[in-house]
């Protein structure tokens, strides 16, 4: 199968057909005389429903055929409990299996990423790639009187073509988020693609709104007319085992790949030009490592032929953690916990049928980006720095920038989500994600779920055998660093009193009545610890393994994306994110892919 209809060479092979891979095949195979091959593991779902309807997500994660169902190591800073680290698998990779929230970082998280020593990644480099992947739709005059939505800046709403939208779910409690937050002081600062924002604000969702339809890489960046470039090949199904190298230390050239089909063929593809690593934070460096690129120390403990010593492959792993806090809600409030009855089922199915109304087409979560606080609201300068300096010792230049990040006047440290149902966290089956979603308990929730924007804790991510069928081990190190834990428990806290305030309070069961998860109060920081370490599940934004970052600091490649030590090997995916930005990454994952594009097309000048 292999052989059929496969060249031996192209000038660009791309090893991932996921968010990013798709959109630089897209964008290099503009150019008609350039062939460019995209090689996938997973599978081509273009016209499955379960993937194109945005309310069946949770039926996603831990299928086989959409999610490559990983799971961390116990964790010790969360009473060693394990996680599951959903990844998509398949055309549009986790684009195609995630929560579509399009929410955009600030500027000065990405400032931070020419601070660190990468010149040309300023937020003003990278604001027009967020303009270039996608068109924000504007609400409608009825959506923004529920969510009190005010300020929409049409000029920032972009034009490509992942489509973002505000569908029909929002209700009470996205008015009561909002509410709630203005009588805190902690109402929205700006528009929230803006680059600038705190407080409490309504993200639109990836769904093209003439469609219903999730709108992702595989439906964007591989649409059925950029399916007909001659000069594209998408290959479905099919690993790749390795990267194949010429020359050495310096000038090393990636001269292809070795591929193995569903059926076990095995064949090598020769890249003239250049060898695009798009494979996540995963598997973009499992690939470098099984290939020979990575700690010579660990290579050489498995026996694998040492073609670049880069030791920071593989490091610097970053996710957000997020506690969720979940709250009993009165009778009458949107739950989808109620999609515990059949019938109910049934009926949005149907309804998402005849207009893809309901549901099932929607996605209406609310968010707000808030400062580092305490059980009362938001610290001071003075006090976000007593408590930084207290727990942050070591003055490198990562913690520093990270300081300098959250002292800032109303600098966001933390992003929080709701989500209308509840989260059970003592999961047995850690490969289903959508097992902290499902209704275990008899009762209708809300859930806060309250997530650090900028963690000072670091993972890893390495093979530990030649063999890339077997998974890397991954340690998100949560909490790693004692300062996460400080921070994100007195956001626990401070969640409380949010949930406390009108008209939010209104639509949750009083105590002792109603019920929450977990049961314990936060009304101790010890008490708010407890929960954090409880109530931790992973927010599926890992990256930052092949950093883009001086290569004596750690970094893997440099700000032209370019492996150290090889002329033509590049990455383009998450795992390039020298430190997460706040807020959900999906749209920084398409601008970086987007301006890749362009990096590569200038140097081939
Ligand atoms: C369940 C879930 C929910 C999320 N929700 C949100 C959200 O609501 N908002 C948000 O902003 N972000 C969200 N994210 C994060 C966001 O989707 C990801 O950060 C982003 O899509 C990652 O893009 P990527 O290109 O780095 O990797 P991916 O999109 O994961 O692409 C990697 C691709 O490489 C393929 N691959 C891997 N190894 C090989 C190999 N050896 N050979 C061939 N192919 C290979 C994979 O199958 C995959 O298709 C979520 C993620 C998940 C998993």
């Amino acid at each position: 199968m292999l052989s059929a209809n496969l060249l031996d060479a192209y000038d660009y092979i791309i090893v991932g057909g996921g968010t990013a891979g798709l959109v630089v095949a897209s964008r290099l195979s503009e150019d008609l005389h350039a062939t460019v091959l995209v090689i996938e593991a997973g599978k081509d779902h273009r016209d499955d429903p379960l993937v194109s309807t945005p309310g069946l997500l949770a039926l996603l994660c831990g299928n086989d055929s959409y999610d490559w169902k990983f799971i961390s190591i116990p964790q010790s800073g969360l009473n060693n409990r394990a996680l599951s680290l959903a990844r998509g698998k398949g055309l549009g990779g986790s684009s195609a299996i995630n929560f579509m929230h399009t929410v955009y970082p600030t500027a000065a998280s990405i400032d931070a990423w020419l601070k660190l020593g990468n010149s040309g990644w300023s937020y003003q480099d990278l604001a027009p790639y967020y303009q270039k992947f996608g068109t924000r739709h504007a609400p409608t005059d009825e959506i923004r009187a529920i969510t009190r939505i005010k300020r929409v800046d049409d000029s920032l709403s972009g034009y490509g073509p992942i489509q973002m939208s505000y569908g029909q779910g929002f209700g009470v409690t996205n008015s009561a988020w909002m509410d709630a937050h203005t009588s805190l002081g902690l109402k929205e600062t700006n528009d929230p693609i803006s680059g600038s924002i705190t407080g409490a604000f309504q993200n639109a969702a990836s769904i093209d709104p003439t469609t219903k339809t999730r709108s992702y890489a595989a439906s964007a960046y591989y649409d059925s007319q950029i399916r007909q470039r001659s000069n594209l090949t998408v290959l479905t199904e099919a690993i790749v085992q390795k990267v194949i190298f010429q020359g050495q230390e310096s000038d090393v050239v990636a001269t292809g790949v070795q591929v193995r089909d569903m059926n076990g063929s095995i064949r090598t593809l020769k890249a003239q030009r250049e060898v695009i690593l798009a494979a996540g934070t995963v598997q973009s460096p499992q690939i470098l490592e099984v290939s020979g690129v990575g700690g010579s120390k660990l290579l050489d403990a498995l026996g694998i032929d040492v073609i670049l010593d880069i030791p920071g492959v593989g490091e610097n792993l970053q996710d957000h953690a997020q506690v969720c806090q979940s709250y009993e809600v009165k009778d009458g409030i949107p739950s989808i916990d109620m999609f515990r009855d059949q019938e109910l089922v049934g009926a949005a199915i149907a309804q998402y049928r005849i207009n893809g109304d309901g549901p099932l087409g929607t996605n209406a979560s609310s968010t707000s980006y808030l400062p580092i606080v305490d059980k009362n609201g938001p610290l001071s300068t003075e006090s976000k720095k007593i408590l930084l300096d207290e727990f942050v010792t070591d003055s490198s230049e990562r913690n520093v920038i990270l300081k300098e990040l959250l002292v800032e006047a109303g600098a966001p440290a933390l992003s929080y989500v709701t989500f209308p149902g509840q989260i059970n966290t003592d999961i047995k089956d850690l490969t289903n994600f959508s097992n902290y979603t499902a209704p275990a308990k008899p009762e209708n929730y809300f859930t806060i779920l309250n997530a650090l924007g900028h963690p000072f804790s670091r993972g890893t991510c390495h093979i530990t055998s030649q063999n890339i069928d077997i998974p890397p081990t991954i340690d998100p190190g949560y909490f790693k660093h004692p300062v996460d834990l400080e921070i994100l428990s007195r956001s626990v806290m401070f969640a409380e009193k949010l949930m406390a305030t009108e008209p939010l309070s209104s639509a949750i069961l009083a105590q002792p009545n109603g019920k929450r998860l977990p049961e314990t109060i936060p009304s101790t920081l010890e008490k708010a610890k407890h929960i954090v370490e409880e109530r931790v599940i992973s927010n599926m934004h890992l990256c930052g393994t092949c950093p883009m970052m001086p290569r004596e600091e750690g970094g893997v490649v440099n700000n032209r994306l370019l492996v150290y030590g090889t002329r033509n090997l590049r990455i383009v995916d998450a795992s390039v994110f020298p430190l997460i930005p706040v807020g959900n990454i999906m749209t920084t994952v398409y601008a970086v892919a987007e301006k890749a594009a362009d990096l590569i097309k200038e140097d081939q000048k």
